[in-house]
């Protein structure tokens, strides 16, 4: 059977720049793939290429593919693309205070959605938000669906962003950094919901995160994205106990410890570079602990390790 979601060796560019090259993801029914690396390493754009969506920001998938459920989306029209977002794949973005109408009732804004995707009257598609609203465990659904969104907390938005994203009843969730704009004791409950209906309703969820702690507790694989490129990919459990790496190793080292002194946070030392100063040979090289001359010249390929895939000239003698 087909992935329900796989790019295989996409590029994207926006106008002259290249900004994703040769990026390769599988996402199959079920699971829960993290998708990391620090701002401007190319994961919002790799979730506009799974959606169809890079043509609102001016870009395209300048070389291989994007296959939804075994379909390219090149393939597909634009009303059939549009139909395939909020009814096969849901999203959920990373401030739901950009995703909510303000001056529309929370009700109103869920309904509109069942009544578009699903064709639903407007009594069945108030039920199924109420429904919807329960099934996140959100008390007082009727009263929730009758207030503004002004009048709800971070967290409480954040669900009502989540009700929407499922009202088409999607088989994958993409999540764009949900919890960035949320309290620490929110995050953690956001990401349950979202383990959740992994669990509970079998979709696949997409999550894009820079925290690697969440991406230890709840994906099943991860796939570290640098400067537009694929680092490493592979299961969870065998990356975290031997990154191949070394960025992925940095960003490990960047979870926060129990225990540690507050403001002791670690992080990589320098910075992503931007899309117009890429270095030669490995991006990750001036920043790299492992790098040698060679590092400069050569762009490392991705080689397979175990069940996953790293991209360095000097990956560990001893596979997983
Ligand atoms: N519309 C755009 N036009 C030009 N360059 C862009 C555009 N959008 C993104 N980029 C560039 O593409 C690269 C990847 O950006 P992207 O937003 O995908 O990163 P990200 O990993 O999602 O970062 P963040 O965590 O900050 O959201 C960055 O160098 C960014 O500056």
């Amino acid at each position: 059977m087909s992935a329900l979601l796989e790019l295989q060796n996409i590029s994207v560019s926006i106008g002259s720049a290249q900004l994703l090259d040769g990026v390769s993801l599988r996402l199959e029914r079920g699971q829960t793939l993290g998708l990391v690396g620090e701002s401007g390493s190319g994961k919002s754009l790799t979730a506009m290429a799974a959606m169809g969506l890079l043509p609102l920001i001016g870009g395209h998938v300048s070389d291989g593919s994007v296959r939804f459920d075994g379909q390219d989306l090149a393939s597909l029209n634009d009303t059939q693309r549009r139909a395939l977002r909020g009814r096969r794949i849901g999203f959920v973005t990373q401030n739901p205070m950009t995703a909510l109408d303000p001056v529309q009732r929370i009700g109103a804004q869920i309904d509109v959605v069942s009544r578009l995707h699903l064709g639903l009257t407007k009594q069945a598609a108030r039920a199924r938000t109420i429904d919807l609203l329960t099934q996140l465990r959100i008390p007082e659904a009727q009263a929730v669906a009758e207030a503004w969104p002004h009048q709800l907390s971070g967290g409480m938005k954040q669900r009502i962003v989540i009700a929407m994203a499922l009202t088409g009843d999607p088989e994958l969730i993409i999540a764009d950094e949900p919890t960035t704009a949320l309290d620490v004791t929110v995050q953690a409950q956001i990401i349950q919901i979202l383990a959740g209906l992994v669990r509970e309703k079998g979709v696949a969820l997409l999550l894009i995160t820079h925290d690697m702690g969440v991406v230890a507790q709840i994906c099943d694989r991860v796939a570290v994205l640098y400067a537009g490129r694929l680092a490493e990919e592979g299961p969870v459990a065998p990356i975290f106990a031997a990154p191949q790496h070394p960025y992925t190793t940095a960003l490990i080292n960047c979870i926060p410890q129990e225990g540690m002194a507050r403001g002791t946070l670690r992080g990589i030392p320098g910075a992503v570079p931007s899309a117009r100063q890429y270095p030669s040979g490995c991006r990750f090289h001036p920043r790299c602990t492992r790098a040698t001359a060679d590092c400069a010249a050569l762009t490392p390929p991705l080689i397979t390790r175990g069940d996953g895939q790293a991209a360095c000239l000097h990956l560990p003698e001893v596979a997983l």
